[in-house]
């Protein structure tokens, strides 16, 4: 087993860098760059943070120092691990990275550090994840998320998931060798109750899902509509600063243009777009086929209406009167469609909301003014997170995109084994897709992951993680 070492702090320079390593030889390593300065100092007491000097290759003093030797087993990675934790410039971190690979350390790749943590049985594929997560999480929520599957909740009660179908698959075997008892061993309504009760706990476990990846990710909202309109003002109001270009030619803003934010609380990419018309001009032309693509790609859509334009008809007729709008709710499909009266400052429509805007939430807001931006905002977590929008899932276990593409296969295969079970087919037949089901609830803790699944998770993490 080879001893690894990274640099486990950002690049650039810091208050604190530290350099860790990992593996048989990092004890030694260690002792062969670092001179304590205790004269009572005998050798690394473990988990004792020693002051000292890190020598460099001709062993001249390069700083002054922490370091801390941890051995394995019960360590991050469960095998012998030491840190030099060094003042945080860039010249002295690489020279102790480099004196480390010279004593013959080899570069960790990316994740390997939790790599050998999973391999090492220290935790399951769910809470390596969950490492990475972690250091991504954009809200309180999302940290909440991600602590709880480090912690091994997710990965738990998967587990007893799994434990589940196991024992069904005992008595299925029983079934199968003594047909003749069949009857006591697994009655089919018996058996298809079994399933139903794990088909709910997959369920269960994937009802968070939606929310936790709108928490982690953050929510993809796009600004649409009119040219002139008030995007750009709306989203530099929304941002608290100007970002966009904002002026009274219509066709301002060309291209897309995109900001991560906070809008109560939920992590949001803010997009605002081209205006929507009918144009010839090239440039533009592009310009509105990116807010087509925009409009599709949305996780949740505001169409902004120019009150100053449409006060006269717009609010009282049947049918939309502009037909920016017409084109973004027919591109927006599914999606869900905040309405957005604009420039109340100047222009408040005598019937609010427009008649034709039955269906959709409304707000008359002015972006110029700041008025009612507040409940614009409420009004978008509402929108996005949907009916459970004041609450996150009651216990705050949720599976990433992943880890649902795992419970999503067992739970379609559980289905399909509840209606082989009740249309009589043969308990050999059924024991198959009870391996693969409980397969697929293994893929979330990694319990016989293929290198490449491996691979793809680890290669996500950063280097010295
Ligand atoms: N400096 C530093 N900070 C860090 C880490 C680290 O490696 N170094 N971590 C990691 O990247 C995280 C802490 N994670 C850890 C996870 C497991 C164990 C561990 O296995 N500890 C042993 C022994 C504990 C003891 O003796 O008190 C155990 O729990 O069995 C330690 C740290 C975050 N902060
Ligand atoms: N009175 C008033 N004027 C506004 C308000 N919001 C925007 N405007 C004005 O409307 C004009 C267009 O604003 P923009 O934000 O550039 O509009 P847009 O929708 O981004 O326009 P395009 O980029 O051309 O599609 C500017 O002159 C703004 O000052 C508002 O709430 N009240
Ligand atoms: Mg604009």
């Amino acid at each position: 087993m080879s001893t690894i070492a990274a640099i486990a702090t950002p690049p650039g320079a810091g208050g604190i860098a530290i350099v860790r390593m990992c593996g048989p030889q990092a004890k030694e390593m260690l002792a062969r760059m670092f001179l304590p300065f205790s004269p009572h100092f005998e050798n690394f007491r473990p988990w004792m943070l020693y002051r000292g000097r890190i020598l460099d290759s001709d062993r001249e003093a390069l700083d002054d120092a922490l370091a801390v030797f941890m051995p394995g087993p019960h360590t991050y990675t469960g095998e012998d691990m030491t840190e030099i934790h060094c003042h945080g410039g860039p010249f002295i971190v690489r020279t102790v990275l480099e004196n480390a690979l010279r004593l013959g350390a080899r570069l960790a790749e990316r994740g390997e550090f939790s790599r050998r943590a999973f391999l090492n049985g220290r935790m399951e594929l769910s809470q390596a994840e969950a490492v990475a997560e972690m250091i991504a999480a954009p809200s309180r929520e999302a940290l909440r998320y991600s602590l709880n599957r480090l912690e091994g909740l997710l990965g738990r009660r998967t587990l007893v998931l799994r434990e589940k179908l196991d024992a069904l698959r005992a008595q299925v075997c029983l079934a199968v060798d003594f047909p003749e008892e069949d009857v006591e061993c697994l009655a089919p309504q018996a058996f298809a109750l079994a399933v139903d009760d794990v088909i709910v706990g997959v369920r269960r476990l994937l009802a968070g899902q939606k929310r936790a990846r709108l928490m982690q990710h953050g929510a993809l909202v796009v600004l649409a509509g009119a040219v002139n309109a008030g995007k750009s003002s709306l989203l530099n109001a929304l941002l608290g600063r100007t970002r966009a270009l904002v002026t009274e030619f219509p066709g301002t803003t060309r291209d897309f243009l995109e900001e991560m934010c906070e809008i109560d609380g939920l992590p949001v990419c803010l997009t605002d777009t081209a205006g929507l018309r009918a144009t010839a001009e090239p440039v533009e032309s592009l310009g509105v086929a990116a807010s087509h693509q925009k409009l599709r790609e949305a996780d949740a859509i505001v169409l902004v209406l120019d009150g100053a334009r449409l006060h006269e008809q717009g609010a009282a007729a049947p049918t939309c009167p502009d037909p920016a709008a017409v084109e973004a709710l027919a591109l927006a499909g599914e999606t869900p469609v905040l309405v957005v009266w604009n420039k109340s400052d100047i222009c408040m429509p005598k019937v609010f909301p427009p008649r034709w805007s039955a269906g959709f939430p409304c707000r008359a807001v002015s972006a110029l003014s700041g008025e009612h931006l507040d409940e614009l905002a409420r009004d978008l977590r509402t929108l996005v997170l949907g009916d459970g929008a004041g609450s996150a899932t009651p216990d705050g276990i949720a599976p990433n995109v992943r880890q649902a593409g795992a419970l999503n296969e067992a739970l379609v295969e559980l289905q399909a084994l509840k209606t082989d079970i009740l249309a009589g087919q043969p308990y050999d037949c059924c024991a198959v897709r009870l391996d693969t089901a409980a397969t697929r609830l293994g893929d979330v803790t990694g319990v016989a992951s293929p290198a490449e699944v491996l691979n793809r998770v680890f290669s996500q993490f950063c280097i010295g993680k």
